[in-house]
């Protein structure tokens, strides 16, 4: 198990300032959504936060040591599911023990035991157990999105980070990505971070809150506190009659005060 904590992180490229003097603390087992307009900073607070991209001040400290390189405690979910088509769902959930293993042992398919329970036990987190044998090619959106979380548990992490994960997805299988992550965050004791445009969706599933807009912290909290006047200070005038129309209307209205 593991929190995050974000000091003074800045992420400068030339001239443009992704991330500026962010920082906050997110404890240990928190489900934490990241909200944004497109350019707010998501990604890049995502990558430093796995080690992908260098800060340019600032640093991220997990277990006590600044995150300098991608590391096996954290996971990351990506947007296009970055899945291997021609492999079964089940090949690709056991790569996610590529990095305990090396590439030969993935090659050479010599997994242990162990490895390969992880992998059926991953799939059946996403509820595809079922479907373990099935190429991942064939399958939708949502399901190669469950894939590729559960290659992310496979890696067995203490962090589970997700840069827009259910961008490309119908309503339906977004609701259903975010229901299993919330669950396999929740089984397992994960601190996870979800970074995700959709106001409707991050106040299902969110806990905890971070608001970006042009790589600043504009807000840091938890579900009560996200009100209209704060989802305006990230979002910059968002049409709330849109707004309240979604799924999730009535938890919405009951905690905007
Ligand atoms: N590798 C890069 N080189 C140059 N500029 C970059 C790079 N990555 C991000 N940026 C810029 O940094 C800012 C923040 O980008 P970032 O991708 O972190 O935002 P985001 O909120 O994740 O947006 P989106 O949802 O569109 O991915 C943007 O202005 C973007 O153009």
């Amino acid at each position: 198990m593991a929190g995050i904590r974000v000091e003074n992180l800045t992420k400068e490229y030339g001239d443009t300032v992704a991330l500026d003097n962010v920082s906050f603390e997110i404890h240990e087992g928190e489900f934490t959504v990241v909200l944004g307009i497109s350019g707010s900073g998501k990604s890049t607070l995502l990558r430093c936060i796995n080690g992908l991209t260098k800060p340019t001040e600032g640093q991220v400290v997990i277990q006590d040591g600044p995150v300098v390189a991608p590391r096996e405690e954290i996971a990351m979910v990506f947007q296009q599911h970055n899945i291997i088509g021609g492999m079964s769902a089940y090949s690709n959930a056991l790569s996610g023990a590529l990095g305990r293993n090396g590439l030969t042992t993935s090659l050479l398919r010599t997994h242990d035991r162990e490895d390969k329970l992880q992998a059926l036990d991953a799939l059946e987190t996403v509820g595809l157990l079922d479907e373990a044998e099935q190429r991942a090619g064939q399958m939708s959106g949502g399901q190669q999105q469950r894939v590729g979380i559960a290659r992310a548990l496979v890696q067995n992490p203490d962090i589970i980070l997700a840069d827009e994960p259910v961008a490309s997805l119908d309503p339906g299988s977004a609701q259903d990505v975010m229901r299993y992550l919330l669950e396999a965050a929740d089984e397992r004791g994960l601190t996870a971070m979800i970074s995700l445009h959709q106001v409707n969706l991050a106040r299902q599933f969110g806990q905890r809150f971070i608001g970006l807009a042009d790589g600043q912290l504009v807000f840091d909290g938890y579900r009560d506190d996200l009100t209209f006047d704060v989802i305006d200070d990230i979002y910059g005038g968002i049409d709330m009659e849109q707004f309240l129309s979604g799924d999730d209307t009535e938890t919405t209205t009951e905690a905007v005060r």
